[in-house]
C-alpha cells in the first residue's frame, strides 16, 4: 500500500484540516497509508510581524511547496485564503472540498454587537480588508493590529485591551469554538470575505495521477467554481498584500455571482462591483476589468505610495 505523506503546519487549525482531509480521504475507501509531516513555515516563525510588511501569503506556503516538489511531502492541506493566486510550476489545486462558512464575525467582550460597540472601540484585526470595511461603515472605531493564531487572538482579547476582535467564522467552525466564542456573523454587505476565505486548498503534485483520481473525488464542484472565479479576480487585480481586496462568490444554479472589493485602508473609498456569469475565469476576470475601469488601479497605486 502506497504511503502518503502529508505536509502541515504546525498550527492547531493546520493540523485540524490535514487530519480531516486524510479522515475523508479513509472514508472514501483510498488505499493508502498516510503520515503528517509537520512544517514550521517562515510566516509561523514570525507571528509578532504586520503580515503585509513581510511579504504575506506566499510565506506560509512557500517551504511547504519546496517539500512537495522535492519530493518530501506528496499533498498539503492549505487554507485557501493563504494560497497566493499563481502556485509554482509542477504544482496544481488537486481538490477543493466543500466550503465552510464564508463570513468574518465579531467576537467583542460582553458579547456587543457590532452597531452598539461604542465610539472609540478598539478593534483587533490585522488584515487590512477587514479594517477598511469596518472603517467604512464604523469610522469612529479604533482598529489596533493584532497578530497569532486564532487561539493566541482569543486569549489576547482577554488579556489585552481590545473591546472586540474580527476572526473568520471557517477557522472557529472547524476547531468547534464557534458557539462558545462567536458574538455576531457580520453579513458580506458590511465584510465582504478575502478571496478563498473558508475553503480549502489541496495543493499536489500534477504528475500524481493516482492521488488526483482520490482528491477528484472530495472536491465539491460548486465550491470549486465559485473560487476559482475568486482567484481570477484576486490575479487580475494584482494588489498585491498591502492593499485592501476582497472577493466572494457563490453559485446559484448554474451561475456564479461573484463580489469583488478594493478599498483604501482607513475606508473612505470603497469601490465594489457585483458580476455574474458562467465561467469562473470570466467572471473573475470582468470583475477586476470594471473594478479597474472605476478606477482601482488609481487607488492602489495611491495605496501604495501612502505606505513608503
Ligand atoms: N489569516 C489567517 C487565516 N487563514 C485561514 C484562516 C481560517 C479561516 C479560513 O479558512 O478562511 C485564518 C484565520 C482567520 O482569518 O480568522
Amino acid at each position: 500500500m502506497r504511503k502518503i505523506i502529508v505536509g502541515s503546519r504546525r498550527s492547531k487549525l493546520a493540523l485540524t484540516q490535514t487530519n480531516w482531509v486524510i479522515e475523508q480521504l479513509k472514508q472514501l475507501g483510498a488505499p493508502f497509508e498516510f503520515e503528517v509531516k509537520e512544517i514550521v513555515t517562515k510566516g509561523d516563525q514570525i507571528l509578532h510581524v504586520t503580515l503585509s510588511k513581510v511579504g504575506g501569503k506566499g510565506l506560509f506556503v512557500k517551504e511547504i511547496e519546496q517539500a512537495m516538489l522535492d519530493r518530501e511531502i506528496d499533498f498539503a492541506v492549505h487554507s485557501m485564503k493563504d494560497m497566493p493566486a499563481v502556485l509554482p510550476d509542477g504544482l496544481m489545486i488537486g481538490c477543493v472540498p466543500k466550503r465552510e462558512d464564508h463570513r468574518d464575525v465579531l467576537i467583542s467582550k460582553g458579547h456587543i454587537p457590532f452597531e452598539q460597540l461604542p465610539s472609540g472601540a478598539v478593534v483587533g484585526t490585522s488584515s487590512l480588508r477587514r479594517s477598511a470595511q469596518l472603517l467604512a461603515v464604523r469610522p469612529d472605531l479604533q482598529i489596533q493590529w493584532i497578530r497569532g493564531n486564532i487561539d493566541t487572538r482569543l486569549a489576547k482579547l482577554q488579556t489585552d485591551a481590545y473591546d472586540a476582535i474580527i476572526l473568520a467564522a471557517a477557522g472557529l467552525h472547524r476547531m468547534g469554538w464557534a458557539k462558545e466564542v462567536i458574538t455576531q456573523y457580520l453579513s458580506t454587505d458590511i465584510c465582504v470575505p478575502a478571496v478563498g476565505q473558508g475553503a480549502l486548498a489541496i495543493e499536489c503534485r500534477e504528475d500524481d495521477a493516482e492521488l488526483l483520481h482520490w482528491l477528484n473525488k472530495l472536491t465539491d464542484k460548486q465550491t470549486e467554481r465559485a473560487t476559482r472565479a475568486e482567484r481570477a479576480f484576486l490575479q487580475h487585480i494584482e494588489g498585491g498584500c498591502q492593499v485592501p481586496v476582497a472577493g466572494y462568490a457563490y453559485v446559484d444554479e448554474d451561475a456564479i455571482v461573484l463580489t469583488a472589493l478594493v478599498a483604501t485602508p482607513n475606508g473612505t473609498e470603497v469601490l465594489k462591483e457585483v458580476v455574474q456569469g458562467t465561467e469562473p475565469e470570466k467572471v473573475g476576470t470582468e470583475a477586476a476589468k470594471r473594478l479597474i475601469e472605476r478606477g482601482a488601479k488609481q487607488l492602489i497605486g495611491r495605496v501604495l505610495k501612502e505606505m513608503q
